[in-house]
């Protein structure tokens, strides 16, 4: 196990929860195994390092079951024990957790088709070579994690026979999903407003309106975007292509069959999901971007829950890229988003507004609390040494708070005013904006 590697237990904006990788290597300390592990922690992902694969098979080792991606080195394919382990083991996560987890290859070398075909055998899914970015491994953790919360997504269910619609609701019951059943197409909109639905499973055919128009009327409203699969025992393909074209995003037969149906229903949900969360979030930090940072400061004023914005900015930035360059500035702002995530509470609201600033929205708190966070931040961000060929370098941040209390626009600007006030009085310092009279 790799005990000197830092091993923060991150928490994401939106709460996806802990995201561990298993990382496999029959000769362990490898210059691979050392690279991506540590690249990994950088990124906060707990890591469990197992090079003894018979400590694999050994009960008393309940940590590593929680996996939720195996990453294997191809040096591991060298021997039959070891791929029979591996498989074992992932046999033995399937029987407790009903889910294999997806294995990453680590390869230094090019890969025979023998061992690829191996590697496919024991359930790889993607080879990852010394070259390769690690933040694939990131990118694949959090889409595995944004499926396993597909368990408790909304769906919408729109059909005038009690029969077909009690057979949809038990099926998508039993697959975890959270039905709400409407039999009279006139109630849609009210019912997508109360209880905003991931996915709309409509009939085609019902009383009053049919699937096609009803579908049209949803999509007048832009913010109604989820998407929608008819039901239906229309078989002739042009008829249900025209039903498509008018807004819906799929078909599917009836009478229902239990696997197709939950089948469509889940790659649906997890495309829509893994869109949006493409357009709401910075690609580089997982964030949520300037607009939707933006949208939650609108919605906690709106509530009039009282809070306070604090904007952050790292110091002397455009030094760190010049000095290490881009790929190592871009590690810096990672490490920002995650101690970012990591040190606030659930109820607050992280996001990148651009570069190298970020905000972070705390509701329900005073400006001089948002202080007390922020400080503590700061200076757990300032010790962290990034490293760079065997050396390291530390960065610090300014910050501006402002309480909500003056609007949108205002709580911006008295934020902004701060922040630059704390850069032109020696920067590393957190202030609190005057309140304007
Ligand atoms: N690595 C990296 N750099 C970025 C990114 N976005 C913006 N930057 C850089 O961030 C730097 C910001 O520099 P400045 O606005 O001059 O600010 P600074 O050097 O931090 O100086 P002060 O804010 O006054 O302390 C610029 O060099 C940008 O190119 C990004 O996504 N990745």
């Amino acid at each position: 196990m790799v005990n000197d590697l830092p091993s923060l237990r991150r928490r994401s904006s939106d709460g996806d929860g802990d995201r561990k990788a298993l990382v496999l290597f029959a000769d362990g300390y490898g210059q691979l195994a050392k690279n991506l592990c540590l690249a990994l922690a950088q990124m906060s992902i707990d890591i469990c390092m197992v090079s003894d694969l018979d400590e694999l098979s050994s009960s008393e080792k309940p940590e590593h079951l929680d996996a939720s991606l195996v990453v294997v080195g191809s040096d591991v394919l060298q021997s039959q024990v070891a791929i029979r382990a591996i498989n074992s083991y992932l046999s033995k996560i399937r029987e407790m957790r009903g889910i294999r987890p997806p294995v990453v290859l680590a390869t230094e070398a090019s890969l025979s088709f023998e061992q690829r075909l191996c590697a496919t055998q024991l359930g790889s899914v993607r080879i990852f070579r010394s070259d390769d970015d690690p933040r694939m491994i990131r990118d694949m953790l959090t889409t595995i994690t944004a499926e396993a919360k597909l368990a408790g997504s909304k769906v919408l269910l729109i059909d005038d026979s009690p029969t077909d619609a009690y057979r949809a609701t038990t099926y998508m019951r039993a697959a975890g999903l959270l039905v709400e059943h409407v039999y009279a197409p006139e109630d849609t909109l009210d019912a997508i407003r109360n209880f905003g639905p991931d996915l709309i499973v409509m009939d085609y055919h019902m009383p009053v309106v049919n699937g096609d128009t009803l579908a049209a009327l949803i999509r007048q409203d832009p913010e109604m975007t989820m998407p929608i699969i008819f039901l239906s025992s229309e078989t002739d393909s042009e008829k249900q292509l025209l039903a498509l074209s008018h807004g819906a995003d799929g078909f599917v037969l009836k009478p229902l069959q239990e696997g197709a149906f939950i089948k469509a229903i889940t790659s649906m949900i997890n495309r829509a999901k893994a869109i949006d969360r493409r357009m709401r979030r910075d690609p580089l930090t997982q964030l949520l971007n300037h607009g939707q940072t933006v949208e939650s400061v609108k919605r906690v004023i709106a509530e009039k829950r009282g809070g306070a914005l604090a904007i952050i900015d790292i110091d002397h930035f455009k030094s760190v890229n010049d000095t290490y360059g881009h790929p190592v500035g871009d590690r810096v702002l990672i490490k920002m988003a995650d101690v970012l995530t990591a040190s606030l509470r659930d109820t607050d609201t992280v996001g990148r507004m651009g570069g190298e600033e970020f905000a972070v929205l705390l509701p329900d708190t005073t400006t001089e609390a948002a202080r007390v966070v922020l400080e503590r931040i700061r200076k757990c961000f300032m010790v962290i040494k990034h490293e760079v060929e065997g050396s390291g370098f530390s960065c610090t941040f300014s910050c501006g708070i402002a309480d909500l209390s003056s609007g949108l626009n205002e709580a911006f600007r008295q934020a902004d005013e701060a922040l630059y006030l704390a850069k032109h009085s020696g920067r590393n310092q957190v202030i609190i904006a005057e309140p304007s009279v």
